[in-house]
């Protein structure tokens, strides 16, 4: 990690909670400053999301979950809805590293031969030698003349132009005309630049300044000789390495396959047009999810949308060819979350169960067997994103094959309220030198995210103003190849 500066620790995240508490009973500044004219209104969300972090239970509290078993899951959702989950949440790093690990465990996949067009956002299988000279041909890097020797010279009447043939070997005393892009004829010396050169009225050419021996002349070979290294395995193709690639002579190239995933997308409150209405809601993450995945590498199979049915969820995921199954919904403990009993039933190993991470905590990891996993994310939009950052990412980035980013940090323009145990994902939006924090960050809000350029993570208990946080950039912020894919 580079230029992580100091973090402040200690109990600021209880100060920013204390003051929004006390903001909300309408105390003023509980530091003893004059009181707010701001009127505190009780849907202010970042007040509600103080007062939400102080009301949850916190870990190292007596009524905390105690350790849990690996494979420990809790009652069935029908059995007891309000039971406590008996399981230890793991932090926040290391579920990211569990997520890595776990894909690494899996066999990799034999690499396939793809259209270049349709490789793009995959990665090399294989390292690329160039299949020709880059250039192929000496080639004039200007539109001008082709000059033999020292001026004046004789103008040959018919020009070279780009794409053309090859024209004869040119005498001492010669010039032809040529474009940009031709081939330069055989016993050329230089190009002269068509603003450096005038023709007198006996057609003869002058240099109004001399070009250099070899001047404008790109020699075969200046760029790769035929089997040069052009690119390594695993580099990623890009739109420049679809050009170099096309460049190089390839029709076709040796890619990893990509992750395939499926994204069920759990509840029956859910519609998928139209306003809501009637306690129905519009579904968030089913329109949200696929370009998401693609982003990271994936190959999207399918989006279904499973009613809250423990039987349908189990067919769901038996049938299912993905590499990785992404659901949504259902990991807490409410009277239709099913994501637990059915993993259970289907005798899956979990391996991230519950996160150190706000919002997002119910999130999970699971392997349902062989190289196939399951990632549950919790039904509130913004946690849903936090688990895709945390547990999805990692995971998709090595199936994919893809290389780790450099992690990078900005020194944050304001104080961010921070859990008083738990990591927290923060959207921020760049601004020069710094990372300033977006309002609208409650779990079941997107409006922060959707002007985000990435997330900062905020350690527990928060920082001040100036505090170095590590970012998470948004896929689509990199000038994002899934934005490319899309
Ligand atoms: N007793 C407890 N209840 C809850 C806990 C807890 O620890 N104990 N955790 C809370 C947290 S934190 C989260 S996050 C949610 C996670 O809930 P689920 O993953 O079970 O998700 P649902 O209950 O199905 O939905 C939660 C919320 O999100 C809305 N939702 C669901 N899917 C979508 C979608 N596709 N698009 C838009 N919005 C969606 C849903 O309507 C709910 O409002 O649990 C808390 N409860
Ligand atoms: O409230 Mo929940 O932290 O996971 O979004």
């Amino acid at each position: 990690m580079t230029g992580r500066g100091t973090r402040e620790t200690g109990n600021g995240g209880e100060r920013y909670v204390e003051e929004a508490l006390a903001m909300a009973r309408g105390e003023g500044d509980p530091q003893g400053g004059a009181a707010r004219t701001r009127p505190v209104l009780p849907q202010d969300p970042d007040i509600e999301e103080a007062l939400a972090l102080v009301r949850e239970e916190s870990p190292s509290s007596p009524a905390a979950p105690a350790e849990a078993a690996t494979r420990g899951f809790p009652a069935g959702a029908g059995d007891s809805p309000a039971a406590p989950r008996h399981r230890a949440a793991t932090p926040w790093p290391r579920a990211r590293a569990l997520a890595e690990r776990a894909a690494r465990s899996v066999p990799p996949r034999a690499p396939v031969t793809r259209r270049p067009e349709a490789a793009l956002g995959l990665v090399l299988a294989a390292p690329l030698p160039a299949l020709t000279d880059l250039p192929s041909f000496d080639t004039s890097a200007m539109d001008g003349w082709a000059v033999a020797g020292p001026g004046p010279w004789d103008v040959r009447e018919e020009g070279v132009l780009a794409g053309h043939a090859g024209h004869g070997p040119l005498d001492d005393g010669e010039a032809v005309r040529i474009a940009t892009g031709a081939r330069v004829p055989p016993d050329t010396t230089a190009i002269l630049r068509s603003e450096h050169g005038r023709t007198d009225d006996k057609g003869r050419l002058h240099a109004t300044r001399d070009p250099a021996h070899g001047q404008d002349i790109r020699p075969r070979g200046q760029e790769c000789r035929s089997g040069d290294h052009l690119l390594s395995a695993g580099t990623v193709v890009t739109p420049a390495v679809l050009g170099l690639a096309a460049a190089a002579g390839y029709d076709s190239l040796a890619v990893l396959p990509p992750p395939r995933a499926e994204v069920l997308v759990l509840g029956d409150e859910l519609l998928t047009e139209g306003l809501p209405k009637d306690g129905l809601i519009r579904d968030a993450l089913g329109p949200m999810l696929p370009p998401w995945l693609r982003a990271l590498g994936a190959e999207v199979l399918a989006v279904r949308r499973i009613a809250d049915d423990e039987r349908a969820l189990r067919k769901a995921i038996t049938r299912s060819a993905a590499d990785l199954i992404v659901t949504t919904g259902g990991t807490a403990s409410g009277p239709v979350d099913h994501v637990h009993p059915t993993l259970a039933k289907l005798d899956a190993e979990l391996l991230v169960d519950g996160v150190q991470v706000r919002p997002g905590h119910p999130m999970l990891l699971a392997r349902l067997g062989e190289g196939r996993h399951l990632v549950g994310l919790p039904g509130n939009p913004l946690a849903a994103v936090s688990g895709l950052c945390t547990l999805a990412e990692p995971l998709l980035r090595v199936l994919a094959g893809r290389p780790v980013p450099e992690p990078y940090t900005l020194p944050v323009r304001e104080a961010v309220q921070g859990h008083p145990h738990d990591t927290r994902l923060v959207p921020v939006t760049v601004r020069g030198e710094y990372a300033v924090p977006l309002h609208f960050n409650g779990p079941a809000m997107l409006r922060g995210i959707a002007a985000a350029d990435a997330l900062a993570v905020v350690p527990p208990g928060g920082t001040g103003p100036g505090a170095e946080l590590e970012l998470l950039d948004l896929p689509w912020a990199l000038a994002g190849i899934g934005v490319c894919l899309a």
